[in-house]
């Protein structure tokens, strides 16, 4: 298993309020949003916050999984599919939502599903930006970003022994 170099460890109160920030990006769409589809299991999250900083009401899911074992990309599978009334006409008017984009595999194939939908994560690499139409924070392609749910309090060694050999 390949650990990436760096580590972008999240709060709940940083996810919360970068997940704010996002919402506050995706206020300008004239008319509104008909409805979030949120990629499962990352994007529930995000999903809930905006659903409720912008009044959507309508939440649906696609469900895709790809990292099976921790840091490594397996096969991409898709294990439920949108509803078809949200794929009508492209996909317009459709908010996407996922947590993060990392190397753009998973935006890739749910753009395919809906190419008039917007697409916004809270995170995004370097790899996936060009996918992605709103997001919040980028980090570099070799950061993994630890999220509040995968993660429980364990000491932390000080800084210095960590640089000092
Ligand atoms: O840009 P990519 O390289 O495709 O990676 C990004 C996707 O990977 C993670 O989901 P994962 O498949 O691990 O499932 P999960 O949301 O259930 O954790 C993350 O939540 C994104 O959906
Ligand atoms: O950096 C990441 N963090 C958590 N889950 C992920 N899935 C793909 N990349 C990441
Ligand atoms: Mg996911």
């Amino acid at each position: 298993m390949s650990l990436p170099e760096k580590a972008f460890p999240v709060s709940w109160d940083q996810f919360h309020r970068d997940a704010r920030a996002l919402a506050w990006r995706l206020t300008g769409n004239n008319g509104g949003w008909k409805a979030i589809v949120c990629i499962t299991r990352g994007g529930l999250v995000p999903a809930a916050i905006i659903a409720r900083e912008l009044g959507i009401r309508v939440i649906e899911t696609v469900c895709v999984a790809s990292y099976h074992e921790y840091t490594e990309q397996g096969e991409l599978r898709v294990l439920k599919e949108v509803t078809p009334s949200l794929m009508e006409n492209e996909g317009a008017d459709v908010l996407i939502v996922d947590d993060l984009t990392d190397t753009g595999k998973t935006a890739a194939v749910v753009r395919a599903m809906m190419p008039r939908a917007h697409f916004a994560t809270v995170y995004a690499k370097p790899k996936g930006r060009p996918l992605v139409d709103t997001f919040v924070t980028e980090v570099s392609q070799d950061t993994w970003i630890y999220f509040p749910w995968d993660m429980g309090f364990t000491y932390q060694k000080p800084i210095s022994e960590d640089h000092l050999g």
